[in-house]
Order: structure tokens, then C-alpha cells, then sequence
């Protein structure tokens, strides 16, 4: 795949659970051979969404294609490869590593034992301790090393280092993050903690209730925002979308994203003064927005 080739393309997707909708016409494309990053409130659909790329789950409407072909029936499985890492990393507690990676082997159409042991080996993880004697973040590696060694053209991970010591959290994301670099895979991954993706993550994608509510390149996002601080007004001083407005006695201030067209900071109205938002930020003022208009709009329809 080229660096600009898509690795996943959902289009419409829907999911109901009985009555309750997990996904609500999703619509977006992810870059190939980049670290995205899905964030978004708990119960926003991140687990649904990555249980439907890797066609675990099939959707209720919609179509989903990983590297171009369509997912279900066969589809992703019988092309792209894709594995997935749920959020209890599945590890069987009577198998020992080695034994999870025998059973790897079996059950992936291919599969690569070198990568696989250089990863358990790369974090220490004794090969022959039965998985439900290994630590909680031993158990993490041992399913990582699992999903690796099936050679995925997209990995999706769900919540991957939340078991994880901070010196193995940062070390497991470099070495995945030099296997994008290096064109092995596409790698998604869904985490609360946004201060971990800085640095780390290429894309993001933010859900909210079911739908995507901002997806892009993290660079380019983040050049189209800007804090804006100034003298108390009801709007801010130049073109864009307010995202987030908060006001003092004497100050407002805008998180607002820019048109298109570039807007330098130097425009900016006399008393005003523009300053860029972090990725954190960024992640936190969208997700506090979508909040409170689906609070308003909750309240409106009682
Ligand atoms: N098996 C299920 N049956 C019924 N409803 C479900 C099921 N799985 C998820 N849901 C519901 O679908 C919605 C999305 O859940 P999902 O687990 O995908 O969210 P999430 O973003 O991964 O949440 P979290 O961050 O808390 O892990 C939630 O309202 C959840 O209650």
C-alpha cells in the first residue's frame, strides 16, 4: 500500500443493539500505513466501530472496506488481513505464551513466529508461565505478540497500554509506531488518555454518540484551530467555526476553527491574541461540545 492509500473506508455505517444505536451513519476514510487515534466518551462506539472493521460484528447498515474490499462475507478475511485486540486481551489462562503462539499459528492463514517471539522476547515475557500466572500487563503482551505475529495489514487495539507499567506503555507505543513507519501496518488504536497520542498518533478520529465527529490529519487539524483571547464579545474577531466560547466579566475566549483558506494570527483584531491548541485541548473542547448540544437538544425534546 502507498502512504496514500486508504485502509479503511466506512460509509453509512449504522449499528442497533435492540434499542439502542451504537453507530449512526459513520461515514469516514483512514490514511494507510499511519497511527490513528480513536477517542470519544465512554459508550460512544469506539469498541462497536472496531468490532465491525475487523468483521467480528456486522453492521446494521452500511459497508465497511479495509484496503478496498469489503468487509463480511468473507471479504476483509479473505484479502487484508485485520486483527483486533479487544479490550480484555484475550489470552487463554491455561496456555503458556509459547502455547498462544502455537495456537497462532494454527488458527491464522499466516503467520510469523520470528516477529511474534521477538516481541515477547523484546518485553521479557517468560515463555513458559502459564498466562493466568503472568501479570495483567504480561497478559497484554502475550495477546499483542498474538496479533502481530498474524502479520495484520490493519491492527486495531482497543484501550492497548491500559495494563501497562508508564516505561512499557511508551516503549510498546515507539516500537509500534516504528512498524508503521517501516509500512508494516495501519494501526488504530482507542484510548481516554490523550496526553499518551502526542507524538504518537498521525490521524485522529473522534466519535460522538455514534457518529464521527472530527476525523483528519493531526497536524493539519490542529493548524486550523486556534485559542482566541481577547476583550469580552459575543463573537470572535475574525472568520471560523466556534467550537468553544467562554466568557469573564472583562475576557472572551474562542477555540474556533478556521476556514479553509488560511487566516494568520497577525489579522487578528487589535486586543486579541491567538495562541494554538494542544492535541489534548483540541480532544477535550470537542468532546465537552458535542456534550452539551446533545444535552440541549435533549432538554429541548422533553
Ligand atoms: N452487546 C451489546 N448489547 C447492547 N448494547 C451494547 C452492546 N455493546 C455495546 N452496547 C451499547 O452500545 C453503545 C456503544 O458501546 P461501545 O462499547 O461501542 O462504546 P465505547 O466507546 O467503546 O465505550 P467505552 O469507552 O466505555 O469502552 C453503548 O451505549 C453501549 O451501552
Amino acid at each position: 500500500m502507498s502512504e496514500s492509500a486508504i485502509a479503511v473506508d466506512v460509509r453509512g455505517v449504522s449499528k442497533r443493539y435492540r434499542r439502542v444505536w451504537a453507530l449512526r451513519e459513520c461515514e469516514f476514510e483512514l490514511p494507510a500505513n499511519q497511527v490513528i487515534a480513536l477517542v470519544g466518551a465512554n459508550g460512544a462506539g469506539k469498541s462497536t466501530l472496531m468490532s465491525i472493521i475487523s468483521g467480528l460484528l456486522p453492521a446494521t447498515s452500511g459497508t465497511v472496506l479495509v484496503g478496498g474490499r469489503r468487509v463480511g462475507a468473507g471479504g476483509a478475511q479473505a484479502g487484508n488481513r485485520v486483527a483486533i485486540l479487544a479490550q480484555h486481551k484475550p489470552v487463554y489462562r491455561d496456555f503458556n505464551a509459547a502455547d498462544m503462539l502455537r495456537f497462532g499459528r494454527s488458527t491464522n492463514r499466516v503467520w510469523d513466529q520470528r516477529r511474534a517471539l521477538s516481541w515477547l522476547e523484546r518485553f521479557e515475557v517468560p515463555l513458559t508461565r502459564r498466562c493466568g500466572k503472568l501479570s495483567g500487563g504480561q497478559r497484554a503482551q502475550v495477546a499483542l505478540a498474538v496479533a502481530l505475529g498474524s502479520r495484520p495489514d490493519v491492527l486495531l487495539l482497543d484501550e492497548p497500554l491500559s495494563n501497562l507499567d508508564p516505561v512499557a506503555r511508551s516503549e510498546v507505543a515507539g516500537e509500534l509506531m516504528g512498524q508503521v513507519a517501516d509500512g508494516e501496518m495501519t494501526l488504530m488504536l482507542s484510548t481516554h488518555i490523550v496526553s499518551e497520542l502526542v507524538g504518537v498518533a498521525d490521524h485522529l478520529l473522534l466519535l460522538d454518540a455514534g457518529r464521527a465527529a472530527l476525523c483528519g490529519d493531526v497536524e493539519r487539524l490542529l493548524a486550523s484551530h486556534l485559542r482566541l483571547t481577547g476583550p469580552r464579545a459575543d463573537q470572535p474577531p475574525g472568520p471560523g467555526t466556534v467550537v468553544h466560547a467562554q466568557h469573564a466579566d472583562r475576557q472572551s475566549t474562542f477555540i474556533v476553527r478556521l476556514p479553509d483558506t488560511p487566516v494568520l494570527p497577525a489579522i487578528v483584531a487589535p486586543g486579541w491574541s491567538a495562541q494554538p491548541v494542544s492535541l489534548e485541548e483540541l480532544v477535550v473542547t470537542y468532546l465537552k461540545a458535542q456534550r452539551r448540544t446533545r444535552q440541549a437538544l435533549e432538554a429541548a425534546a422533553a
